[in-house]
Parts: C-alpha cells; sequence; structure tokens
C-alpha cells in the first residue's frame, strides 16, 4: 500500500556503502576488500580495508581506520598486505602483518604511489610516482624586497598535457616506475623520459625485471594511443622494448610459470570506438595470439588463473558485466553476469574481480537496488558475500528497474533501455517521465544502483534511461553507427523510446522533460534543437561547440583525431553541423544547465557559451556552477544530491501543477 512507501531523501546520499577492490586468498577462504562510505564532515567518499570469509562470515576492519585507505594487495606468500593510505597526512605505503595484526608506514614518498606490486621474493615494491621535471622559468625577473606581497610569478608551459581533469594543472613532470625495500628506504627510480609509465606494472618471474607499458613515440601528440610494452632490469636500468604494434599495447601481466604475457589493446584503425582485446605473448614478445578476436566485446580487465592455463576476464555486454575463462588452448566461457556495481551515481557499468585457486573468484556483484557488493563464484555457484546496504535497504523503498528492448524507428537496429519506477508506483495514474541521457558517448548504462535517478525517481519521477547506437556492450558495429556522425539516428534511439514509454499509459505527455551529462548533455541540447516534446531540460557538463571542445579539453590529442575526419581548421563545416550551438536557433525548451567549475574534460566555457546564446535568444535558461567539481561531479556526496536536487526543482517548475502534487 501507497502508506508504506518511504522513498529515498536526498541526505540519504551518505547513507550509501560500497565494496571494491577485492583482493582474495589464494585459499579462496576470505578476501580482504575497500569499505567505500560517505563521510559527511569532509564531504567525502572514503575508503577503509576490511576482510570478510567468502561464506559472508567474520566480516571485521583491518585496521584502526583512520585515514583513506586504497589499493590492497598481499604479499606473494599471503603473510602480509599492503596498502595505500593517508593516515600519516599523505599517501603512503603501509604494510599490515596478518598473524600480528600490526600495521606500520614503510614509505616516505613525494607523491602518491601508484601501480603497487610486490617482487617475487616478497622483499621490494615496484610502483610508479609522478617525477617533477626540475627545469628553471625561461625568465628570471629581479626578486622581491624582503616582506613584500608580489603577484604569484607566472607558469611557462611547454607541454602537450598540461592539465588533467580531476588533478588540475599539472606541475611539469611524469609518473615513472621506482623499486623500494618493503622495509622502507630510499626508492630507486628506474625510468626516465618524457612519457609516463601508466597502469599495470608486472615483475618477471625471477624477479630480475619488471614489465610495464608507456606511449614513448616521439610524436605522441600524432599518436595518443599508441602505447608498447617495455622490460627494464631492476639492476641496471636496462630497458628492452617488448611490443611494437599499432595501437595500444598495456596491462602488462606475466604468467605464473613466467614464460609469457598478457596484456589488452587494439589494432589502431582511427575509430571512435576500439574494443579492448585480450593478447597473450612469449615475454620477448613474439608469437603475440589475439586471444578474444571473436568476442567483439571490449576486454575490462583480466587476472591470469593461479595454474597459468588460462586467463579470467571481464567484459560489458548489454549493460551487464560477465566473467570469462579463456583457457589458453581453448575458447572462452562465459562463467557469470552480474558484475559491476561500482558505479553509484548514475547506472553506468564497470565491476572488479579477484582470482583464488581452483577457479573460485570473488567479484562486485551491481544490482539496480543497491550499488556493488561482494559475491563469490565456485563454479557455477554465485553467493553473495557482503550486505553493507542491508541497513539502508531495509528502510527505504527504492524504484524497480524494468529492462525494455525496441526496434529503432530509422532501421532495423535494436535498443535496449530501462524504466526506473517511482516507489508506490499505480500504473493507474499519470507521471511526469525524465529522460536520462548517458555520457561518453562511448559507455553503456545497465540495470545498476544509480543515487541519482533514484532520488529523482523518489519524488515521482519516471526516469528512462537507454543505450542509444554509439553506446558499448553491443559490438564495434554498433558503437561505430555513430564514427564521424555524433549526434545523429542515437536522437531517435531516444525519441523512440520516450515514445514506447509513453504508449504503456502512465506517462503524462505534457510532463515530459530531458536530461543527461557530458555527451548525454550533448544529446539532450541536440534533442531540444530538434523537438519541443519536453517541457523542461537540464543540460549537464556539456559539449556545445566541437571545435572550441577540441581546442579546450584535457584530452584533445585524441578527440580532435578519433572522433573527426580531421582537424578543426580544416573541418570546419563538418565541426559546426554536428555541433549543438549550430542549432540553438531552434530552441524553445527551457534549460537548466548543470557544471563543474573545475571540469577539464568538458570546459564550462562549452556551457557558458550555450547560456549566453540562450539568454540572446530569450529562451529561459539558468546556470548552477559547481565550485571546485570536476567532471565526476558526483564526488563530493553534497553535490551528489545537489544535481538531482536541481532536477527536480527545475522540472517541477514547468509542470502543470508545478509540480505539487509530489
Ligand atoms: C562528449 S565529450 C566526452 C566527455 C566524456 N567522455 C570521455 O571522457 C563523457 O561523456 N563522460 C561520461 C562518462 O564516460 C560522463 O558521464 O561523464
Amino acid at each position: 500500500a501507497e502508506s508504506e512507501v518511504n522513498p529515498l531523501q536526498y541526505d540519504d546520499v551518505f547513507a550509501l556503502e560500497l565494496a571494491a577492490d577485492p583482493q582474495v586468498h589464494a585459499n579462496g577462504n576470505h578476501v580482504v576488500f575497500v569499505r567505500r562510505s560517505m563521510d559527511r564532515q569532509t564531504d567525502r567518499m572514503v575508503g577503509r580495508l576490511w576482510q570478510v570469509a567468502t561464506d559472508g562470515s567474520n566480516l571485521r576492519p583491518l585496521t584502526s581506520g583512520e585515514g583513506n585507505e586504497s589499493s590492497p594487495r598481499w604479499s606473494p606468500d599471503f603473510e602480509r598486505l599492503a596498502y595505500v593510505s593517508d593516515q600519516s597526512g599523505s599517501q603512503q605505503i603501509h604494510i599490515r602483518w596478518q598473524d600480528s595484526g600490526h600495521t606500520s608506514l614503510v614509505s616516505t614518498l613525494p607523491f602518491s604511489p601508484g601501480s603497487l606490486s610486490w617482487s617475487p621474493d616478497g622483499e621490494w615494491f615496484a610502483f610508479t610516482m609522478f617525477t617533477p621535471e626540475s627545469r628553471q622559468a625561461p625568465v628570471q625577473l629581479p626578486g622581491k624586497p624582503a616582506g613584500a606581497e608580489w603577484a604569484e610569478a607566472p607558469t611557462y608551459i611547454d607541454s602537450v598535457q598540461y592539465r588533467r581533469d580531476g588533478a588540475g594543472y599539472s606541475p611539469q613532470g611524469n609518473s615513472h616506475l621506482y623499486v623500494m625495500p618493503v622495509e622502507g628506504g630510499t626508492p630507486r627510480q628506474l625510468t626516465e623520459g618524457d612519457y609516463d609509465v601508466r597502469g599495470t606494472i608486472s615483475w618477471s618471474h625471477d624477479g630480475e625485471a619488471i614489465y610495464y607499458s608507456a606511449n614513448k613515440n616521439e610524436n605522441p601528440v600524432a599518436e595518443p594511443v599508441n602505447s608498447d610494452i617495455y622490460r627494464v632490469e631492476v639492476d641496471s636500468a636496462e630497458v628492452q622494448r617488448i611490443t611494437n604494434t599499432n595501437g595500444p599495447a598495456s596491462e602488462p601481466k606475466v604468467s605464473p610459470g613466467g614464460r609469457q604475457i598478457a596484456f589488452v589493446g587494439y589494432q589502431d584503425r582511427q575509430l571512435a570506438h576500439q574494443a579492448n582485446r585480450l593478447y597473450v605473448m612469449n615475454t620477448d614478445g613474439s608469437e603475440i595470439r589475439n586471444l578474444t578476436e571473436d568476442l567483439d566485446r571490449s576486454v575490462s580487465s583480466f587476472e591470469w588463473a593461479r595454474d597459468g592455463r588460462g586467463i579470467y576476464f571481464s567484459y560489458d555486454d548489454e549493460g551487464e558485466g560477465h566473467l570469462a575463462l579463456h583457457t589458453l588452448r581453448g575458447v572462452a566461457e562465459t562463467l557469470t553476469d552480474g558484475v559491476g556495481g561500482l558505479s553509484y551515481s548514475r547506472p553506468y557499468t564497470g565491476g572488479q574481480f579477484s582470482v583464488a585457486d581452483n577457479g573460485k573468484l570473488v567479484f562486485t556483484q551491481m544490482a539496480s537496488n543497491r550499488p556493488a557488493e561482494l559475491a563469490f563464484l565456485e563454479g557455477s555457484q554465485t553467493r553473495p558475500i557482503t550486505q553493507l546496504n542491508r541497513d539502508f535497504l531495509s528502510a527505504f523503498s527504492v524504484g524497480e528497474v524494468e529492462e525494455f528492448w525496441l526496434e529503432s524507428s530509422v532501421d532495423d537496429t535494436r535498443i535496449q533501455g530501462w524504466i526506473m519506477y517511482p516507489p508506490g508506483f499505480d500504473e493507474s495514474k499519470q507521471y511526469p517521465m525524465i529522460l536520462e541521457i548517458h555520457g561518453g558517448p562511448h559507455a553503456a548504462y545497465g540495470p545498476v544502483f544509480a543515487m541519482e535517478l533514484q532520488l529523482m525517481a523518489a519524488q515521482g519521477y519516471v526516469v528512462v534511461y537507454t543505450n542509444p547506437r554509439g553506446s558499448t556492450s553491443y559490438g564495434e558495429d554498433f558503437a561505430n553507427l555513430i564514427h564521424h556522425n555524433y549526434p545523429s539516428n542515437d536522437y531517435d534511439d531516444l525519441m523512440d523510446a520516450v515514445d514506447l514509454v509513453v504508449s504503456r499509459g502512465f506517462v503524462d505527455e505534457e510532463e515530459l522533460f530531458i536530461m543527461g551529462g557530458s555527451g548525454g548533455g550533448v544529446l539532450t541540447s541536440w534533442s531540444i534543437a530538434h523537438t519541443d516534446r519536453f517541457a523542461a531540460a537540464m543540460v549537464v557538463n556539456p559539449v556545445i561547440n566541437w571545435i572550441s571542445f577540441t581546442l579546450t579539453a584535457d584530452m584533445y590529442p585524441y578527440f580532435s583525431q578519433y572522433w573527426f575526419p580531421g582537424l578543426p581548421w580544416d573541418n570546419v563545416e563538418h565541426y559546426m553541423e554536428y555541433s549543438p550551438i549550430s542549432h540553438v536557433g531552434k530552441v524553445n525548451t527551457p534549460v537548466l544547465l548543470f557544471t563543474g567549475e573545475s571540469d577539464h574534460r568538458t570546459p564550462i566555457s562549452e556551457t557558458e557559451q550555450y547560456y549566453q546564446a540562450l539568454k540572446l535568444r530569450g529562451v529561459e535558461s539558468a546556470m548552477v556552477r559547481v565550485p571546485g567539481a570536476s567532471h565526476a561531479l558526483h564526488l563530493r556526496p553534497s553535490n551528489l544530491m545537489a544535481k538531482p536536487a536541481y532536477a527536480v526543482y527545475w522540472f517541477d517548475r514547468f509542470r502543470a501543477n508545478g509540480g505539487e502534487s509530489n
């Protein structure tokens, strides 16, 4: 009955928890993971190390719980656990001895360590770390008098990648590979040069070398995705190139027996979406084999089976994460679906897993009514391990999610989508509806918990979301239907989804709303230039003008060469034809904009262009600027609640009764 409905409140963003980065013990009996929860005082998500038996018993914290903890990594003998914590005031490496429970800080690093990895003998750590380039400013000015307050000195920049979304303006320098004794000591730098060591690093079986991936091309601007795998000798720091592929070769992982390396990458065809394939080669780079050539899905992550006979890997298919095993001599066998749940703001796919002996696995399990929990997979049996959100679930009514498929009105393409019903939904009533559009554009939504959408459903809105053409998890051809052609018929797919839901009879056609973030902001602003059916729109961190975007976004070498037929000044007509700003003259729908002021992916200047154009045209519009927020608007819980709250405020204004029945 409706009286029992207890919808989520905005403040419940602080109740969310999720289980991430599982690291299962080889015996498969227990797993260490990062328990992420929301801290009301700091307005941040914090991670703490917890352990639980894989039968779900004995859930307990592993540390005293001060600081933000991440990256738990077992020592090769499983007697110690390394992790990164900022307990000391900066991100440092810590060790926990499993027998005594004693923990100790073992590093004093100047910058945060990444890709932490134990040597096979358990005596060394390898990790990546930012390494500043010490350079004098090219202009030397007379110094200021003692005690004077002068303006900050100007910054001289000549690097390609001078700012990154989420990190801001970067000091000059690169991420390099280091080793350090596990009992502490001075880190020794193994790589140097004008390139970054990124992603997985993997020790050779004898511990004498480390494999890593980097883009060392002379002109990385011209080849932004073309990385290769290298081997560096730990003693001499001598470097050997292992692959020479046309495209990325990354995440090298040496096989348990030490004779082979698995990695991911693809043959670069300069397409907007290119699925990551799983490759195996000998450690000298010979006999490269593409294991997933026939899969036509992107490999998200992978781990060697402990006996070295195969590789477990995850991939998304039709909006859902799957785990599969590819034996080296055979074919891939899918083991389970339901992998995901790490995205908690919008229903994006994405999960993690960890491999024990004998085919036992732990993975983050997705569900539409809660964020990621851990689950155990043994043989074909899956069972839940954690229930971190049980308290949250039992107290509130969460909107139910129903899948639908439709056939495109422009061709025979099949499109998948989902309807989220407001708690207490009664199909005999008429509801306002929000179409919420994902970004990427090469990304995918799925039946995954999404707090932003839930909070809007809690306010009485039916929320519809789809994977229009261009989305991932349906194969490369589907994703590339918008190659050099975005936005285009993806708009039709979205409208087909609205038509389908309207035809069900429970949506008030006068109360249709549209919103989307990033690529979803592109499609929202595009849609309202092509139809007046929506009563109001919310355009979140959009691209409005592809020329200004490619020349201000952090990933400009990639966007300008992979998403367009050529550089902007040679293709002005193409860039402008696909830019929402070119069509703003047709917009009549009231628009609310919402963007982070520190967004370097889709800079706020895009939002400002649109806002000012709408004002020039006299279209009802407003702009919400989120101080300090990057492209990942949801990272601060207060912003996670602000976005749906502003959406509901704006949409309610344009409902027949001003939203008074909510
Ligand atoms: C349409 S411009 C690209 C923005 C961005 N794509 C890659 O970074 C994007 O759309 N991001 C999505 C997630 O992939 C988002 O929702 O922020």
